[in-house]
């Protein structure tokens, strides 16, 4: 089976700051990646790559198919005199597909549509403008936006920001359906892995240039962890969640940031 996503010996950095190097991964199809690592460590930059917005210092970079990348970008509350409606926000996700001219074409399209929306439960409000909702309903739609086109892979960052518990659980499970049933490749960029630990089949965890890549179990862990932190890193396993403590800059989980702080109170 031919790779959905292939990285091969890549870097990238900005202004003589390396932000990642020596970069090898292969995403197979229906494959689920979740990306971690604190802030500012090319998670986001990683996912420009891959969209083509943001040229490699070296190496290359290939996506198979010739289907449009779907994309959820990291949530900016929309503009509140923003005319555009959820049906229009998300049929924008279909530009570039082409059913011919027609009825026939403009009708397949708005099936479409109408099936992304009911998919994220977003059929209440689909004809509001996108500037009046809510950033969890202008979330849903974004997701919808994604996921119409058919993707062979889906780019997410941060797609579950300012959902509640519900709806992300309910987007995360659908983009794990999308993967599993359609082969979908999943590179999903997050600060929380827990909502997703269930899914998630390996891990890319970046730190300061560093990075490592492996299942779940095989990434967080604590010897791997301190390593890539430099510093000391506690992992612990509750119920099936992980709980990351440590220095600051190591914080991943905000259960962590709990932790920390007693440590020093104590
Ligand atoms: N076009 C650019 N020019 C210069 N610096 C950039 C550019 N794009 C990103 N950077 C820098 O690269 C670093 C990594 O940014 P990136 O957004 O990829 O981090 P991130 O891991 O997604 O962080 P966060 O968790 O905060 O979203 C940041 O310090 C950022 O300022």
């Amino acid at each position: 089976m031919s790779a959905a996503v292939e990285i091969s010996g890549a870097s990238l950095g900005f202004r003589g700051r390396t932000l990642w190097s020596g970069l090898d991964l292969s995403v197979q199809p229906g494959e689920f990646l979740a990306i971690l690592g604190p802030n500012g460590s090319g998670k986001t930059s990683l996912l420009k790559v891959l969209l083509g917005l943001q040229p490699l210092s070296a190496g290359t970079w290939r996506i198979a198919g010739d289907r449009p990348v779907g994309y959820i970008p990291q949530q900016r509350a929309m503009q509140e005199a923003l005319a555009l409606r959820g049906v229009d926000l998300v049929g924008l996700g279909l530009d570039g597909h082409r059913w011919g001219l027609g009825l026939r074409g403009m009708a397949e399209r708005r099936r479409r549509v109408a099936a992304a929306i009911e998919s994220v439960g977003a059929q209440a409000y689909a004809k509001s403008p996108v500037g009046h909702l809510s950033g969890g309903e202008q979330q849903r739609l974004r997701v919808a936006q994604a996921l119409v086109g058919e993707p062979d892979v889906l780019l997410c960052d941060e797609p579950l920001a300012s959902l509640d518990l519900g709806h992300q659980r309910a987007v995360s499970a659908l983009i794990d359906q999308r993967r599993r049933e359609a082969g979908t490749a999943v590179l999903f960029v997050t600060h929380e892995l827990n909502p997703i630990l269930s899914y998630v089949d390996r891990v890319l965890y970046l730190v300061d240039g560093r990075f490592r890549i492996g299942t779940p179990a095989e990434v967080m862990n604590s010897t791997t962890l301190s390593e890539l932190y430099r510093s000391k890193v506690e992992v612990i396993r509750i119920g099936g969640q992980i709980h990351v403590a440590g220095t600051q800059s190591a914080l991943c989980e905000d259960e962590a940031h709990h932790l920390d702080e007693e440590e020093r109170v104590s």
